[in-house]
Order: structure tokens, then sequence, then C-alpha cells
């Protein structure tokens, strides 16, 4: 940790209380990093004071005050390829944004904004930087997207989660930091009885958790539904987090044995009360898995910009760390590679000790200590 920066009153500096701005939202994997990074700011400054900006309607503005923080959204979407009414307002929403994040950063008047990706940080970040105020980015993918590409120039720090990101963001801004992870996950407080109580779980059969990332994702939907038969087979018991959209199609499957969620508020007791995991390939989702250190089959989504969960999933494939189909594979090698890695202990042991190598449980702390370098002194 950095030198911790004094804040008390004295003739020159009445009492100043720190004020943080975090911003970044539309999918977990952007809001999950900025919540982590905010504890460990509150944990180390109890008397700061901290907003976050999100966009209007998006996952962030019920999970965020979930997590004890305010948050103010924006009217802002994503671009989208096609020509629709939807994209023919986003200039209004553009301009609407900036209006809306220049005030609220007047008025907040942080000392550091941080941004960790998605709509609503692009226009907050840019009104925060146009005002002067140090701005921190945080990236979680090997791609960079392109709210944090466009915020690059104007930044003062960006912390990475990967090598090379120089061909995406100025060389003397970069900090390879890892991905924030929430402390419950870095440390576990329920063990696996515990979990196994928490979700009404059988202690004597293993315990599939399928993952389809923070928004659910109907391939894996589709996938599990149809080997239900097959994880049966085997005596195994599934939490399956199907996502909020899906939810409605599959709950129909909920039984003793197959708990299935639109979405796990609890992480920390689904990965202790795991044996295998199946998984999309998101960042945060990698991350959180080489802390949990147990075998994990990889199913990356192909719809993301340049493939990046096939790059994310790719290179814990490559150390031997976990496994991986694609989804246009699963057909004829789910089953097969599923068997492999649930019949052998052995190779479910080298996989679970592999993935937690690549572990980054200090990257919320590292990431702190950059934020403090632009403290006011
Ligand atoms: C479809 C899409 O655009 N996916 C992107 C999105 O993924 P996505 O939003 O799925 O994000 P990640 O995999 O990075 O993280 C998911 C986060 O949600 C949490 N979680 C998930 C499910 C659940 O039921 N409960 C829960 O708490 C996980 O613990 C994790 O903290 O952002 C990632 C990080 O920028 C990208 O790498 C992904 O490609």
């Amino acid at each position: 940790m950095g030198a911790k920066v004094e804040f008390a009153a004295n003739d020159h500096n009445p009492r100043q209380v720190l004020r943080f701005i975090l911003s970044g939202g539309g999918t977990g994997g952007h809001i999950y990093p900025a919540i982590a990074i905010a504890n460990e700011l509150r944990s180390r400054y109890p008397e700061a004071e901290f907003l976050f900006v999100g966009a209007k309607g998006r996952m962030e503005m019920e999970k965020v005050p979930k997590a004890g923080y305010a948050i103010k959204g924006l009217w802002i979407s994503g671009l989208q390829r096609k020509l629709t009414l939807k994209n023919m307002m986003f200039p209004l929403k553009l301009i609407s944004s900036l209006i809306t994040a220049g005030k609220i950063v007047t008025k907040f008047n942080p000392h550091v904004v941080i941004g960790t990706g998605g709509f609503a940080s692009g226009p907050l970040l840019k009104m925060a930087s146009r005002r002067s105020i140090p701005c921190v980015l945080q990236e979680q993918n090997s791609f960079a997207g392109i709210t944090n590409k466009l915020l690059a120039q104007k930044a003062a720090t960006i912390c990475v989660a990967y090598d090379g990101m120089e061909q995406f963001f100025p060389i003397d801004k970069i900090v390879k930091t890892g991905n924030p992870v929430r402390a419950d996950l870095v440390r576990p407080t329920g063990n696996k009885d515990a979990a196994n109580d928490f979700f009404g779980l059988d202690a004597q059969k293993p315990t599939l958790l399928v993952l389809g990332g923070s928004l659910g994702a109907r391939r894996i939907n589709q996938l599990i539904e149809s080997k239900l038969g097959f994880f049966k087979g085997f005596g195994l018991q599934l939490i399956w987090q199907c996502g909020k959209l899906y939810f409605e199609e599959y709950k129909k499957y909920a039984s003793e044995n197959v708990k299935v969620f639109d979405f796990l508020d609890r992480m920390d007791m689904a990965f202790s009360a795991a044996d295998i995991i199946v998984s999309r390939a998101g960042a945060g989702s990698v991350s959180e898995l080489c802390i949990v250190g147990k075998p994990v089959i990889f199913i990356p989504s192909p719809n993301v910009a340049e493939d990046h969960q096939t790059k994310n999933a790719q290179s814990l494939v490559a150390k031997n760390a976990a496994v991986m189909v694609a989804e246009k594979a699963l057909d004829p090698e789910f089953e097969v590679i599923f068997s492999e890695v649930f019949q052998s202990k052995d190779r479910q042991r080298e996989m679970g000790s592999n993935i937690k190598k690549l572990a980054l449980p200090n990257a919320t702390k590292h990431i702190v200590d950059e934020i403090e370098k632009l403290l006011p002194r």
C-alpha cells in the first residue's frame, strides 16, 4: 500500500473529506470491478464520499445500491451497427448525458474519478477530465473497449490485466494490476458445508456450477437443458445461473437436484459449493475463477468484440489451467470433454492447482495504490 494521505483539519486545510466518483456498467463485468475498488477505498478512507454514475435502466442501477452506494443514472446507451430508432436517438442521448455528467461532476467535485468501462463512463470521464480532475481507467479485457480507448489520452493512469495493452493505450500510463475481485471472493467466509446448506444441496453428491456471465448465456442454457439427463447419469446436482432474460424459460427445471437462478448474489457460496464449473469467459469471471482454483470448462461467448472471451480462455488453456469448448463444437465435443474432466480426480486437481497459480488476488489493492498517488497532498 502507498503512503496513506492524511486528511485532517489544519489552518491551511480545513477538514477535507475525500470524494470519489466511480463509473462503469452495462454488465456485471464493468460493475463489480467498480464496487471492489470503492470497497477498498472505503476501507482505507472510511469517511470518504462515493458516488456511482451508471446508465439508466441498466444492471448497475440495481446492483450498486445493493452494494451500499448511491448511484445516478445517465440517459445513454451503446451505438449499434444497424440503423435503428435507438441509434438515431444516440446523438441526443450523448448530448444529454454530457450535460448531466458535467453537472454531477461540478456538484460532487470529486478528487479522483474512476472508470471501469461501459456506456456511462464515457460522458462522465470526459466531463471530469475537462475539469482537470484526475481520471483512472480500469480495463478488464485483453482487448480494450471503445469507451476506454476514447478516454485513454486524457486519463492519468490506466490499470490493465493483460500484457500488450500498449497497442490500445499510451504506454506511459499503463500499470498492470490485474482485475479487481470482490473481497468476499478473495477471502470467502463460508465452507462447502455452509454453501451446501445455503443452496439446499446434498453434501454426498458432486455439484456442477453453471455460469452464463452476468447476463446469462442463451447457448449455454440450451446446452444444459439438453444435458440434464447426462448430468443425472453422473449423479451430479446443479447450480444453474441462467440469467434474468432466460429465467422464465428455465425455472421449470428447478428440482431437488437442479437449483435454477436468474442471478447469484452470493457468488462466494456458489464457488464454495462447486466441484466443477462450466462458465463463460468474461474477464471478471476468469479472474475470479483463478482465485477459486477449481476445474473449469470454459464456453466463451463468440459474440463479443474481437472474440476476446476466446482469448481470455485460451490464455488459461495454454497453461493447462482450464479446458475450453467453442460454442460451435459443443454438440460433438462437450460430453467427451466433460466426462474426461469429471471422471479423473487427478485431472481436476491438476486444473485446480494450475488455475490458482494465475490468480492476482491483490489487484484491487494495487489499483487503489495507484489512485492514492493522484490524491492531493
Ligand atoms: C456478453 C458480454 O459483453 N460480456 C462481457 C462482460 O461480461 P460479464 O458481464 O459476464 O462479466 P464478467 O465475466 O467479467 O464478470 C461477471 C461478474 O458478474 C458476477 N456475477 C455473475 C453472475 C451471477 O449470477 N452473479 C454474479 O455476481 C461475477 O461474479 C463477476 O464479478 O464484461 C466482461 C468484462 O469487461 C467481458 O470480458 C465480457 O466479454
